[in-house]
């Protein structure tokens, strides 16, 4: 993007209005004070020698400490020539005078640990503000590479980055302000964008219609199992309260026990074999509820017949070290445990190793967790930040499950289903106020549902004006 905006507005021109960003957030959120900005050799550093000026303009009193010289001839050289205020030595006294520390050190292209020198310094920060991200996280993958207390801003350009979203990073870079400066939108295409914040609009989900009947509105069925009934029927319930048309447990020679559940489900002692010709029963939930041999006995049969298969839970212990079992389901939704235990640990860099596992079982994985990773097997990769701590309790992640195969049964691509369940289940956590059981949240799916669909109509008429207004 940098690349192909350089050959057309110019490097320096977005750099000028990157650090006047810096300096108008700064401006917003801190009283006048002694501010010193540290600049590194890149472009990073660049932006920092222009919210210097900037700030300097504005009549605070503003020290630049150079860590190295820009690379002569270029545009950070050409910011840092621009700026004739006060230069001060790199040093932790120097950080320690001032009131706050502007780290405009390394950005985008920080690719090893920074110094010890580099550390020091920050580390005698009182208080810090980012340019793009604090010079020692990976932008790419939220890695942190040194130790240091939280930054309070961290002001970032055109698009957040993976860093500022995913965990670790995210807890270091406080507040996030995006600021657009103004990248021409045929750079951000070029660019072909793969990582996605997740919210309405990435994918849209059907509305209620008129016309709505149970069939049109989607089958749910599950497998169920002897044991594990309490797994099944959270999942079953979750279908239900986000809209599933009807929701059918499969559950053999236990049955008995399910039909003493909610009225609303019904449930079936036919072998699977037969329930599987009914056409209109196309998404099963295969998992939640159900022993290594309960899923040895269905999930194959479920691929076999071509259906769209949603696995998770026990499933996902059944093809443990060997995840190409899963080759020809859909969806799977592994937590830290299951995605290590099925592909192993993931390291550092989520995004590349959960995009790996969809690439490597055709299927679409969703890793859970505090940010969820979505990746589809072309590639593409949302991250869900829309979520709740209150949804840390044990048997949500089979109400996430039941959601998303409501979703699936609404017809909705695999990748899309699975986006849009991570984030009703979010809206659900947020809206479930202090503490829920896990049986709460469902009271909140429909409600979740509906906001998401008005969101993303609301964002469609914006850009439909927006349209409407350039074609004028
Ligand atoms: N996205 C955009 O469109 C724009 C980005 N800009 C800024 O440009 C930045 C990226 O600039 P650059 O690509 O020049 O990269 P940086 O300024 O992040 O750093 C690049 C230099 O630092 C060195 N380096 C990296 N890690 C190091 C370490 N640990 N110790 C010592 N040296 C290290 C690299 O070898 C390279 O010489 C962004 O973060 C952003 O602040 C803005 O200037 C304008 C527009
Ligand atoms: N701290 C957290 N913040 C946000 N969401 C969380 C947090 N902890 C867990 N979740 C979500 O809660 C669900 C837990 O699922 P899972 O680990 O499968 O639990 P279980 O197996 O008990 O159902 C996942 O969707 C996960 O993303
Ligand atoms: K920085």
């Amino acid at each position: 993007m940098d690349e192909m905006a350089g050959r057309s507005v110019g490097i320096i021109a977005l750099m000028e209005r990157a650090g006047w960003a810096v300096a108008r957030a700064i401006r917003a959120r801190f009283a006048p004070c002694r501010v010193l900005v540290l600049c590194g050799p890149g472009n990073n550093g660049g932006d920092g020698h222009v919210a210097a000026r900037y700030l300097e303009r504005a009549g605070w009193p503003v020290q630049v400490a150079l860590l190295a010289p820009p690379r002569e001839g270029g545009p950070a050289a050409e910011a840092a020539a621009r700026f004739s205020g006060r230069r001060v030595e790199f040093s932790a006294e120097n950080a320690a005078r001032a009131d706050l520390v502007v780290d405009a050190i390394f950005g985008a292209g920080l690719d090893r640990a920074p110094s010890d020198t580099v550390m020091a310094v920050l580390r005698a920060s009182r208080r810090l503000v980012a340019v793009d991200l604090p010079s020692f996280v990976n932008g790419l993958t939220g890695a942190v590479l040194a130790e240091r207390p939280p930054y309070e801003v961290s002001v970032t350009f055109v698009r957040p980055k993976p860093g500022h979203v995913l965990y670790p990073g995210r807890t270091l870079c406080g507040e996030v302000v995006c600021a657009d400066i103004g990248m021409p939108s045929d750079c951000i295409a070029h660019a072909q964008p793969r990582i996605f914040l997740n919210r309405p609009g990435l994918w849209s989900i059907p509305a209620m219609t008129a016309q709505d009947h149970k069939y049109s509105r989607g089958v749910v069925s599950l497998c169920a199992g002897r044991v594990m009934p309490g797994a099944t029927r959270l999942a079953a319930a979750g279908a239900r309260a986000s809209g599933a048309g009807l929701v059918r447990i499969s559950a053999g020679v236990s049955a008995e026990a399910y039909r003493l559940g909610a009225p609303g489900l019904v449930i079936d002692d036919a072998p699977l074999e037969a329930l599987l010709e009914d056409t209109r029963r196309n998404v099963w939930l295969c998992g939640p509820g159900l022993t290594p041999d309960e899923v040895e006995d269905t999930l194959p049969l479920l691929v076999a017949s071509k259906k769209c298969v949603l696995a998770d839970a026990g499933a996902l212990g059944w093809a443990a070290g060997a995840p190409e079992k899963l080759r020809g389901v859909s969806v799977i939704t592994p937590h830290i445990g299951e995605f290590t235990r099925l592909f192993g640990a993931p390291g550092d860099d989520l995004v590349c190793a959960v995009r790996s596992a969809a690439g490597r079982i055709g299927a679409v994985v969703l890793l859970k967790g505090a940010v969820s990773v979505i990746a589809a097997p072309d590639g593409r990769v949302a991250l869900n930040d829309h979520a709740s701590p209150a949804l840390a309790t044990a048997g949500s992640g089979d109400t996430l499950a039941g959601v998303i195969g409501t979703l699936l049964a609404a017809g909705m691509p695999h990748w899309d289903a699975a986006c849009a369940g991570a984030w009703l289940h979010g809206e659900a956590g947020l809206r479930a106020g202090n503490w829920p059981i896990v049986e709460a949240l469902d009271a909140h799916l429909g409600d979740a549902r509906a906001e998401a669909i008005d969101q993303a109509r609301r964002l469609s008429c914006e850009t439909d004006n927006l349209a409407v207004k350039r074609r004028a």
